[in-house]
């Protein structure tokens, strides 16, 4: 599917952030209730004055105990935001730095298990390069480095398991399939000197570079650029290692903020298509979307089906979730991720119109992100929606710190207008 140039680009409406801007396709008032319907005139004898002033009284009664009510679930229960998109779009790595910003103890309960998650994305990454490797027939440059090619490709099999391993890290209710962390260890251990010896070789930097059609995780060049540091005996992740290790999130899970004095219960899911029946129980009383899409995956297949472009069906999926019924009422945070990555992209001359022939413009940052922004607008049936765009990085704290303040500003006056207060 090729999508086609957004409309109602005109009322697009630029904030003083930078990185930010709010969209609404008409002015303000978007979530106020809608007016009665019309009703069929019968023969009930109209109400006398006196009847009518009862009547007034008793639905301003009714307004003003509903917004107590919606007032008081949102100080006790806090507001509820989920965190949708498609798999790898950064939705966990939001997260995380929530953890790091308001929720510091549980990320640092959780450091040691990410060293097994460093290792595994290290292996990956080594792995994916050799696979690439032996498919383009690229030459190694020493071919004595061969021997260490083998091993890293025997490791197919091990590897998998390590993935159960892996997802067992993000839902401790299914079970380890590998038993010791000591064993995986090893095992990463074992494998250093072929991931030195194949990461500094030419054949796949040449590979590396060619990039594209590898599978390869973002992260890969960070870790296997890091690999003397993450193979220390006594290797302890760093918040940036943190940030760019790579899990699959399987399950839904539910974690609680307080920003700036504002209680959240936010959600975060799986993004992966099968994963995706298993949002809709949370779609209830929800306060704030945050609809995360990478940017950099304009030239990107789907993982599961490589007919379908990754940001075409990410444009898809934020159709259905943006027009949604219970979600008429609400607010929706766009987070266009991967920015860095997405810039690199373009600079080193992938085109954006090879992949969305519907785009006309030239081949910078600028005028690609416009284009891109003014598709997601196109989307929404409801022209009065309001959508808060953001352009994010997600893995750069300083910026990440900015936004999650914004986005606080945002849900918290918005709530205040639903609740009737603003
Ligand atoms: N360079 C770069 N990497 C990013 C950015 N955002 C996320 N990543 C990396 O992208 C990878 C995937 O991010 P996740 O947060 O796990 O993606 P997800 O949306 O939770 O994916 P699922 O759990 O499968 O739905 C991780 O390795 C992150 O470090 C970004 O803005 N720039
Ligand atoms: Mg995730």
């Amino acid at each position: 599917m090729e999508p086609t140039a957004g409309q109602g680009s005109s009322s697009t409406d630029i904030s003083n952030n930078a990185s930010s801007s709010s969209h609404a396709h008409s002015s303000a008032g978007s979530h106020s209730i809608s007016a009665a319907q019309p009703v069929a005139v019968s023969s009930v004898a109209p109400l006398t004055k006196a009847e009518m002033k009862r009547a007034k009284a008793v639905s301003d009664a009714i307004d003003r105990a509903l917004r107590a009510d919606r007032e008081r679930l949102m100080k006790e229960r806090g507001a509820k935001l989920l965190i949708l998109g498609p798999s790898e779009t950064g939705k966990t790595t939001v997260l995380k730095q929530l953890k790091l910003l308001y929720g510091r103890k549980g990320l640092d309960a959780e450091r040691q298990t990410y060293r097994r998650v460093v290792h595994l994305n290290a292996m990956k990454a080594i792995q994916a390069l050799s696979y690439g490797l032996q498919r383009s027939n690229i030459p190694l440059e020493h071919p004595e480095n061969i021997a260490h090619l083998e091993t890293v490709m025997r490791l197919e099999t091990t590897l998998k398991r390590y993935s159960i391993t892996s997802l067992g890290f993000t839902n401790p209710a299914i079970p380890r399939k590998i038993t010791d962390a000591k064993a995986e260890t090893d095992m990463f251990l074992e494998m250093v000197p072929a991931i030195k010896a194949l990461w500094n070789d030419e054949g796949i930097k040449q590979t590396f570079r060619t990039g594209g059609s590898l599978n390869l995780q973002d992260s890969a060049k960070y870790f296997l650029d890091s690999i003397d540091r993450i193979a220390e005996p006594n290797y302890i992740p760093t918040d940036d290692d943190i940030l760019q290790a790579r899990v699959r999130t399987l399950a839904v899970s539910e974690h609680l903020f307080n920003i700036d004095g504002v209680n959240y219960r936010i959600f975060d899911v799986g993004g992966q298509k099968s994963l995706r029946k298993y949002w809709a129980p949370y779609f209830d009383d929800v306060n704030a979307i945050i609809f995360m899409c990478a940017l950099s995956a304009y030239d990107q297949p789907c993982e599961d089906d490589e007919r379908q472009n990754r940001l075409a069906e990410c444009l898809s999926l934020f159709n259905s979730i943006a027009n949604h019924k219970l979600f008429e009422m609400t607010s929706f945070i766009l987070f266009l991720n991967k920015i860095d990555i997405f810039q690199r992209k373009l600079e080193s001359g992938s085109l954006l119109r090879d992949h969305f022939p519907a785009y006309k413009g030239e081949n910078d940052y600028a005028s690609a992100t416009d284009f891109i922004h003014e598709e997601f607008l196109g989307q929404c049936k409801d022209t009065s929606k309001q959508v808060y765009v953001h352009f994010t990085h997600a893995t750069d704290t300083k910026q990440m710190r900015v936004i999650v303040l914004a986005v606080n500003a945002i849900v918290q006056r918005l709530n205040l207008r639903s609740s009737g207060l603003l």
